[in-house]
C-alpha cells in the first residue's frame, strides 16, 4: 500500500527552475531513496510533501492527507529532517529537544534518551556554540523521538562521521524492520545501497530513473582477476564461452553477471593461482544520471 503518493506533481520557480511532473510513490514499510546531483530538486519535493508552499499543478498526499491542505497534521505525524537547520540559536540543545516533546505531546521521555546516548551527543549546551555534526544529530533526534510512522529526510547524514553515519544507517534499518515509511534523500551511493528498498534519480527537476536496487544488484557486473599457471589454461578460458575483458599473460579478467557455476566449473578445470575480484557499485551505476549530456 502507497503510503506516500507524488502524482504529476509541478513547481516552478521564477527562475525557471523547480520540479517537473513527478510521479512516484513509497509503499508502507519501504525505504525509498532519493538521490540527484546538486540542485536537481530534492529539497524541492521534500519541501512540497511537508506543504511548505503551494504547487503549480498536481498533488502529493501521505497516510491519504492532502500535504498542502492538510499540512499541520503532515508534521504532526511524520518525522521530518530539514536540509537546513534554522535552530532557536539562543536554547540550549536540552531547551530544544524539551520544547519540541512538548508541542508533540511527547509524555515518554524513554526514546528521547535512548537517541541522545545512541548519538553520543551532549545536548547541554547553547545550539550557536554546537559543531554542524551536533546540531545535525540534534534534528536527528527531533525528528524520531516521537516515533512517526513515516519520516521524511533531507540528507539525513550530512555533517555526520562515519561512525555516526554507520550509526544512522543502523537506526534506518531498525525502523524499516518496524514497518515505518522513510523517505531519504542524499547524495552518498553506499548510504542508499545500505538502507534503500528502492531508489528514485532526479536530475534538472525530473524523475529519470526509479529502481529496486535488489535488481540493481543482482544486474552488478563483477569482474574476477585470475592468474593461472600456465598457457594451456589461458586457452581453456578462452575457449570457455565466458566473457572475458582483458588478458595479460597468465592474468585474465572475466565478467561475471549470473553465470556463477560457469565459472566455477571453467576454473576448475584451470590450475589457478590467484583470484582477485573488482565489484561494480551502485555509485558506477547511477554516475551515469550525474554530469551533462550522457
Ligand atoms: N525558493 C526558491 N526560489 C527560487 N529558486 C529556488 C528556490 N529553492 C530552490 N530553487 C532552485 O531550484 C532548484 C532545485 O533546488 P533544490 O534545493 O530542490 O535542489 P536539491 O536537489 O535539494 O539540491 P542539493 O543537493 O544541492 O541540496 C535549484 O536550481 C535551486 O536554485
Amino acid at each position: 500500500m502507497a503510503v506516500i503518493k507524488v502524482e504529476n506533481l509541478t513547481k516552478t520557480y521564477r527562475s525557471g527552475k523547480g520540479v517537473f511532473d513527478l510521479n512516484f510513490t513509497v509503499n508502507e514499510g519501504e525505504v525509498f531513496g532519493y538521490l540527484g546531483p546538486n540542485g536537481a530538486g530534492k529539497t524541492t519535493t521534500i519541501r512540497q510533501l511537508m506543504g511548505f508552499t503551494n504547487a503549480d499543478k498536481g498533488s502529493c498526499t501521505i497516510a491519504g492527507l492532502d500535504c498542502r491542505k492538510e499540512s499541520e497534521e503532515i508534521q504532526r505525524i511524520v518525522g521530518y529532517l530539514p536540509g537546513e537547520i534554522a535552530f532557536f540559536d539562543n536554547m540550549t540543545g536540552t531547551e530544544f529537544l524539551n520544547f519540541m516533546a512538548d508541542m508533540r505531546g511527547i509524555k515518554d521521555e524513554k526514546l528521547k534518551k535512548n537517541l541522545i546516548d545512541r548519538f553520543e551527543l551532549d545536548p547541554k549546551g547553547k545550539i550557536r556554540k554546537m559543531s554542524k555534526g551536533m546540531k545535525q544529530k540534534l534534528a536527528i533526534i527531533a525528528a524520531f523521538m516521537h516515533d512517526p510512522k513515516v519520516y521524511i529526510l533531507d540528507e539525513p547524514t550530512s555533517g555526520l562521521d562515519p561512525l555516526m553515519q554507520k550509526n544512522f544507517i543502523d537506526l534506518i534499518n531498525e525502523e524499516k524492520k518496524r514497518g515505518k515509511t522513510i523517505l531519504m534523500s542524499s547524495h552518498i551511493f553506499e548510504e542508499i545501497e545500505r538502507t534503500s528498498d528502492r531508489v528514485g534519480v532526479i536530475r534538472e527537476g525530473r524523475i529519470v530513473a526509479i529502481e529496486e536496487v535488489s535488481s540493481i544488484k543482482q544486474s552488478l557486473r563483477k569482474i574476477f582477476i585470475v592468474t593461472v599457471a600456465g598457457d594451456s589454461d589461458i586457452l581453456t578460458l578462452q575457449e570457455s564461452g565466458l566473457e572475458i575483458s582483458k588478458i595479460n599473460g597468465l592474468e585474465c579478467e572475466i565478467v561475471v553477471t549470473s553465470n556463477y557455476k560457469q565459472f566455477i566449473e571453467t576454473l576448475g578445470k584451470c590450475q589457478v593461482v590467484g583470484l582477485d575480484v573488482l565489484h561494480q557499485s551502485l555509485e558506477q551505476v547511477f554516475m551515469k544520471y550525474y554530469g551533462k549530456g550522457e
